[in-house]
């Protein structure tokens, strides 16, 4: 058993980012309602290796399974995790090698519960500080924090909140530099705890349908060590939740500000799979995000990432553990089962667009939609009629939801001791290993996918594109139609239905602008990230 701890440490210091699932548990709010049986389960795992997890749709029989390093369920708590997971980089940090820990899921799934932490169970930022604190003491080592946020693709302090937006520079010896960053000495947890909190309360957060507080921007807390010798960092970040706008209803600036969470988190997860896949480039300069958190994610540095899951929410796991796939630890299958299912599944998807563009008032669209995918007859799926219907008005909490939150980090910060790793123990796991099978991209998808550098199945798994707005923008500027546009209407509705020949599918699609077929393409790509693959 030992031998297998050490293994089981050997490895995690060996790679260079590790996956780590985390399934919070149901809440009370979660509990009551009709699709509240949970979507992922723990099927296998090896000890000291890969865990296998099945997500599991409860409205269709389809199912996926995945392999990440390990799995945390609800009956684990933040500082198993801080054990098992994130103890194990402090060490190397005092040897100048950087580290990050992000927490990654879509919105409400619980990763500021994980990063930041509760009055009674503080999370992994409380934990890492008063660990690396604690090794500090009696040395002759100093300990700085910085605290920024990435809003909009902006850079901003979150502990000098006046100072200008901090730049992502390199130096003359090609190092990164964020310029105009504080670092702030902190010698015990209460100067920590009464800096951070400050930092937590100028957070962006904001109420959506779907979370009461819900962080709207990317907070990267690092904590810089340094001696006579050896500069070191960890960076402990809590990422906005990626967010499907059919489900949030965002308008305005909410929609705004998902638009840039989702692209950022797209092109983080761009990074993380470059470098898993031991590419030559690696596509840092994509994003802000990415832009600055360079010199610790590859090279020598070691990286962790939690995706956080709700457990009843299945078409948000998949996109999630999408992200672990990308990073070369899905297993491409599917049980027997599913593979039978596969036209089915097919059919289902293509009636699940009819019903969605119907509800839009999109019957033109659905008519091109037609011409380019095989025309169905199927009934609006039951997995639709789930889905929440928009409120009147969504109601910005920033000061609630600011008093909450800075009330509550002041209170767990204060009252944090010195953390004590507790002993790993051994999960029980008696499912039995499931029989997979590869999976296959439905053919439909062939002419959607334009980019060569990257696989179908990579494509198809992209995030979740939220830039509607956007988007109409350019359909306006590029083919001068009325701004009067419905949301999502495909690009040049008005010019160019009556020009489309007749033929096959794909004549009538390739005789389409190729502004339309773009639209076309990333409508199906999204409508693909919510539905079944
Ligand atoms: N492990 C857990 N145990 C109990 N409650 C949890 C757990 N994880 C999350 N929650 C609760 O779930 C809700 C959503 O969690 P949280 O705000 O951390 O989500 P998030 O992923 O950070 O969302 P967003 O991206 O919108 O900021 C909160 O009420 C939180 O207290």
């Amino acid at each position: 058993m030992a031998s297998a701890a050490a293994a089981a440490a050997g490895a995690s210091s060996l790679q260079s980012v590790r996956v780590v699932l985390r399934v919070r548990p149901l809440l009370p709010s979660e509990t009551s309602s009709a699709a509240a049986s949970p979507c992922v389960s723990l099927i296998g795992n090896r000890p000291g290796g890969e865990v296998t997890v099945q997500l599991k749709d409860q409205h269709t029989s389809r199912n996926e399974c995945y392999k990440v390093d390990s799995y945390f369920g609800k009956e684990d708590r933040v500082s198993d995790i801080f054990d098992q997971e994130v103890s194990s980089l402090i060490p190397g940090i005092f040897d100048g090698i950087n580290a990050t820990v992000f927490a990654y899921g879509a919105t409400g799934s619980g990763k500021t519960y994980t990063m930041q932490g509760s009055e009674e169970l503080p999370g992994l930022i409380p934990l890492a500080v008063s660990t690396i604190l604690a090794r500090c003491t009696g040395t002759w080592c100093s300990v700085e924090i910085s605290y920024y946020e990435v809003y909009l693709e902006r850079c901003y302090d979150l502990l000098e909140p006046k100072a200008k937006e901090i730049m992502a520079l390199d130096d003359k010896d090609g190092n990164l530099q964020l310029k105009g960053l504080a670092w702030v000495p902190v010698r015990s947890m209460e100067e920590f705890q009464e800096v951070y909190s400050i930092g937590v309360q100028r957070r962006k957060v904001a109420h959506t349908d779907l979370n009461d507080v819900s962080s709207r921007s990317h907070a990267v807390l690092s904590i810089r060590i340094s001696n006579d010798t050896v500069k070191g960092k960890l960076n402990l970040i809590d990422l906005a939740g990626n967010e499907d706008n059919r489900r949030t209803y965002n308008e305005g600036i909410r929609l705004k500000e998902s638009s840039k969470i989702n692209s950022s988190l797209f092109a983080l997860s761009n990074v993380i799979s470059a470098l898993k896949r031991n590419e030559p480039r690696v596509p840092y300069r994509e994003s802000k995000l990415t832009r600055i958190l360079q010199d610790s994610l590859g090279g020598n540095s070691r990286a962790v990432m939690i995706a956080c899951l709700n457990p009843v929410e299945y078409q948000e796991a998949v996109h999630t553990l999408s992200l672990a796939a990308r990073s070369g630890h899905m297993l491409t299958n599917m049980s027997s089962a599913s593979k039978e299912q596969t036209p089915k599944v097919k059919v289902d998807m293509e009636a699940k667009l009819q019903v969605w563009l119907e509800s839009k008032g999109k019957s033109k669209s659905i008519q091109r939609m037609n011409g380019l995918f095989s025309p169905t007859g199927c009934k609006t799926p039951s997995s639709m009629s789930h889905m929440k219907q928009p409120k009147s008005a969504l109601v910005s909490s920033r000061t609630k939801a600011m008093d909450r939150d800075g009330g509550k980090i002041k209170k767990v910060l204060f009252d944090l001791a010195v953390h004590t790793p507790a002993k790993n123990t051994p999960r029980s796991n008696s499912r039995d290993e499931v029989k997979t099978i590869k999976k296959v991209v439905p053919p439909s998808l062939a002419p959607c996918i334009e980019d060569k550098s990257e696989s179908p199945i990579r494509k198809a798994l992209s995030p979740i594109s939220s830039n509607v707005m956007a988007l109409e923008q350019q359909i306006a500027d590029d083919v001068n139609c009325p701004s009067s546009l419905e949301p999502k209407t495909p690009i040049g509705a008005c010019n160019v239905v009556e020009k489309i020949p007749v033929g096959t599918p794909l004549d009538k699609f390739n005789a389409l602008g190729s502004n339309l077929k773009e639209s076309l393409i990333q409508q199906y790509l999204d409508f693909l990230n919510v539905a079944n693959k």
